[in-house]
């Protein structure tokens, strides 16, 4: 796991930004897995900035996000699909036959949930997975005992991540109590993972991810796993860690340390 630590949110932002740009630059026709959240909002603003600036085409990529709230048709304000089209499909140059999320409101999401793994692989798989973490270790909607073998299923949100998520919806009781997410093991298939994390709030849970034992408790602690994950923390996210010599400092004053 290569854990790379910037001064700033901002910049932070900026590097996971240059990452996915450099992967669609390398490789225009790239499957990208794709997150949703408060995090990723100031990165999807960045890459609509660098379509809109620099040029960069996203006409020949394909995405599957993460996940969706069972319950939620597409076109709800608080669903996934409708907060993808807005901060990013929308601004960009991509084909909208080429975006995937799970479809919450499917009449069986059992079905749903293992077509959607099976469109994953008849794709190609994911070149790069895009990540955000949950302040209990979540990846996707990957709560705390969820298995490091699982597949695109329906999981149940934990009270914890409702409240997280409460401020998106009128009341807690109308936050979804379920999902369906991409499941631990098919994240794992990704070639390239990269987790953005920003802000003190998310500190616990990246020492768990980072430096705590592999363990479904943290499901982010399987990224230990994977060959080719990259963390990319603001100094506030990485603030619990301890091994902190052994990371990829970036330093305010221009220059990074030689450890990665
Ligand atoms: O960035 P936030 O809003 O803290 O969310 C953290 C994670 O939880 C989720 O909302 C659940 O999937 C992810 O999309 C996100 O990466």
């Amino acid at each position: 796991m290569k854990v790379l630590i910037l001064p700033d949110q901002q910049a932070a932002v900026q590097r996971a930004a240059e990452i996915v740009a450099r992967t669609v630059i390398a490789k225009p026709d790239a499957v990208l897995g794709l997150a949703t959240g408060g995090t990723m909002l100031p990165l999807y603003d960045d890459l609509a900035r660098r379509h809109r600036d620099d040029g960069l085409s996203f006409a020949g990529v394909t995405t599957f996000n993460l996940d969706e709230y069972i319950g939620l048709a597409p076109d709800h304000p608080c669903s996934y699909h409708h907060y993808m089209r807005e901060t990013f499909f929308d601004r960009v140059d991509i084909d909208p036959a080429r975006t995937h999320l799970p479809q919450g409101d499917a009449p069986d999401p059992r079905a749903a949930s293992l077509e959607y793994d099976a469109l994953i692989t008849a794709a190609g798989g994911i070149d790069l997975q895009l990540l955000g973490i949950g302040q209990n270790g979540h990846i996707g909607f990957n709560e705390p005992t969820a298995s490091l073998g699982s597949r695109t299923r329906i999981k149940t949100l934990t009270t914890d991540t409702r409240r997280a998520n409460q401020r998106y919806f009128a009341s807690f009781d109308e936050t979804p109590r379920y999902a369906i997410t991409v499941g631990v093991a098919t994240i794992l298939e990704a070639r390239k993972c990269v987790l953005l994390a920003t802000g003190e709030a998310k500190a616990k849970a990246v020492f768990g991810m980072v430096e705590g034992p592999l363990s479904a408790v943290c499901p982010a602690s399987a990224l230990q796993l994977h060959p080719r994950a990259t963390v990319v923390l603001d100094e506030a996210a990485a603030s619990a860690l301890e091994l902190t010599d052994y990371y990829h400092h970036v330093h305010p004053q221009g220059g990074e340390s030689v450890f990665d």
